[in-house]
């Protein structure tokens, strides 16, 4: 993997999302980092590594952090971020990967100069395959955005957007769209269990046959219509599986509802 090296940051919150994020961060060369994070458990695997801290109190006087990475839950902002308004200085970028949470919202807590960068990755990012869509808000710098973009690639591959309001249902659709993929291969399993295959090999084909399609999707030049056609001999069994889930009421539907519940629900956690 090659390495080049990132400048020191302070990332808040080391759960799922923060964890995968550092990780990604420290093989791209990152050598000095603190991390607040008051479940110590959270951030043990990281111990030696880069500093941990409990709350923002204990982070060291001295300590100047290029990009202040927020990966706490959008509920927990409110009493966190007051804590930060310390790094809101020209040479620092706020990068939150909080749902919801909004640039005006982040900034009447942390000044209203902050430069802040609001991102939505995703969880592919523990195998650097993570998809992050960012925005950045009024003030951030060419500079401070190609730090963000140095930041997101680390886990995957990253869009920009121009337009805040898009962050919402890209929320929903690459932010949680792991979630439903994982649904898919629980469903598959349950499905293949109830046309009496044994448990254990219903949930290794369903698992194994998420997994090899996604890679090949990734590995392809086709688009996924093409790729379903391939399977779909004319006449054939995947045709009668296919008229089932792309009936109107069936899954175009319930996608289209799923999305828009999830969208609706980032525009509520807005603030
Ligand atoms: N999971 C996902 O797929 C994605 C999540 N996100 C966003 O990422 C953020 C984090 O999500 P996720 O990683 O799943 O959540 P986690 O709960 O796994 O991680 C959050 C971590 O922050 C810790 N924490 C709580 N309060 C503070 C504080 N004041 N200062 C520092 N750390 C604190 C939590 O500790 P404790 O457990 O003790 O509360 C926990 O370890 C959320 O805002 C979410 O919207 C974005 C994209 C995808
Ligand atoms: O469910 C959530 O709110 C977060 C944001 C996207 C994925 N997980």
């Amino acid at each position: 993997m090659a390495t080049d090296t990132l400048p020191p940051l302070l990332l808040v919150g080391c759960g799922k999302m923060g964890g995968a994020m550092l990780s990604g961060w420290l093989e791209r060369g990152l050598t000095e980092a603190v991390v607040v994070e008051p479940n110590a458990a959270a951030a043990a695997g990281f111990a030696g590594r880069v500093k941990v801290v409990p709350d923002a109190a204990a982070i060291p006087a001295g300590f100047r952090p290029s990009a202040v990475v927020l990966a706490i839950k959008p509920q927990e902002a409110a009493v966190a971020l007051p804590g930060f308004a310390r790094f809101a200085t020209p040479e620092t970028v706020f990068v939150s990967i909080m749902a919801g949470r909004n640039v005006a919202g982040m900034r009447a807590a942390l000044g209203e100069g902050a430069a802040i960068i609001r991102a939505m990755p995703n969880t592919p990012a523990a195998v650097r395959q993570g998809f992050t869509v960012g925005f950045p808000g009024p003030g951030v710098t060419a500079a401070q955005q190609a730090l963000a973009d140095r930041l997101l690639s680390a886990i995957g591959e990253t869009a920009w957007v121009e337009d805040e309001s898009l962050i919402d249902p890209v929320t929903a659709v690459s932010g949680g769209g792991p979630a439903y993929v994982f649904l898919l291969a629980e469903v598959m399993e349950v499905a293949a269990i109830a046309e009496g295959v044994p448990t254990e090999l219903a949930r290794r084909m369903a698992r194994a046959t998420v997994a090899g399609s996604g890679a090949l999707l990734a590995a392809s030049s086709e688009d996924a219509a093409t790729l379903r056609k391939a399977v779909t001999s004319p006449k054939g069994t995947t045709e009668r599986a296919l008229a089932v889930l792309m009936a109107p009421e069936a899954w175009p539907r319930l996608m289209n509802q799923a999305i828009a519940a999830a969208t609706a629900r980032s525009r509520e956690l807005a603030g």
